[in-house]
């Protein structure tokens, strides 16, 4: 009993840490979050892996945990990954290889205009951003991963360029891109926001209380 509560004190003291060395996402996790969960930022060089979007994630955090938090295995470990897959009817398999995991190489080499231009053969444009969160307690604990899901298309650039493909996204039920629409819009209905969401809830069901830290 004293020993369950000692330990769940350790965890409710200490901040989560989201590992990413990219500013826009920790910015948006920033005002999603708000105080519902402290957190702390750690940039790592880790390697961008290829494989299934679930499978990479969790590995990320396995790496993260070992290579950013050597043998502190109470501090909680954090790993956002984000991409965009684009699906075809009848070109599911080549389409997803060709961007998902490799968005950021992709966005590199062919740009936006690139993209659009890549499926101008394609009648169907839809398209998902998908992102994972893998969470680990330790380089020895399974890490645990939510998955958020925003469908919509891929559309000519629009609005401003600071954020990856936020301008050639355009949501589902609106007619702003994620670069047009204001932050805040773009937050209430994100994939990054529905991943959160999640984190929110399994760490409410667990019963960490982070408010009462510190
Ligand atoms: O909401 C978004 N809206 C637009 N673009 C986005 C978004 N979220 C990620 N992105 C871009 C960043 C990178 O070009 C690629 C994902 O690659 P990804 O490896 O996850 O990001 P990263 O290397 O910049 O940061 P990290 O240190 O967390 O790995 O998609
Ligand atoms: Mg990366």
């Amino acid at each position: 009993m004293a020993a369950a509560a000692a330990s769940r004190a350790v965890l409710v003291s200490r901040p989560v840490t989201f590992v990413t060395g990219n500013a826009k996402k920790l910015e948006e996790v920033k005002s999603i979050l708000g105080q519902s969960i402290p957190f702390q930022s750690l940039k790592l060089d880790l390697p961008e892996l290829q494989g299934e979007p679930e499978e990479i994630s969790k590995e990320k955090a396995r790496l993260a945990a070992v290579q950013g938090l050597p043998g502190i295995h109470h501090l909680l470990c954090f790993f956002s990954f984000l991409f965009i897959v684009l699906v075809f009817l009848n070109d599911f398999i080549f389409v997803k290889l060709l961007a998902g995991p490799y968005i950021k190489w992709f966005l590199q080499k062919i740009g936006h205009e690139g993209f659009n231009n890549l499926l101008m053969a394609y009648e169907d444009k839809s398209a998902y951003a998908l992102c994972a969160f893998s969470f680990a307690l330790g380089p020895d604990v399974e890490p645990v991963t939510f998955l958020g899901k925003t469908p919509g298309k891929i559309v000519p650039a629009r609005g401003p360029n600071d954020f990856g493909w936020d301008p050639i996204f355009q949501p589902d039920g609106y007619d702003q891109t994620y670069a047009e629409m204001p932050k805040e819009e773009k937050n209430k209905i994100s994939h990054r926001s529905r991943a959160l969401d999640m984190v929110k809830s399994h760490f409410a069901e667990a019963g960490y209380n982070f408010s009462t830290s510190n």
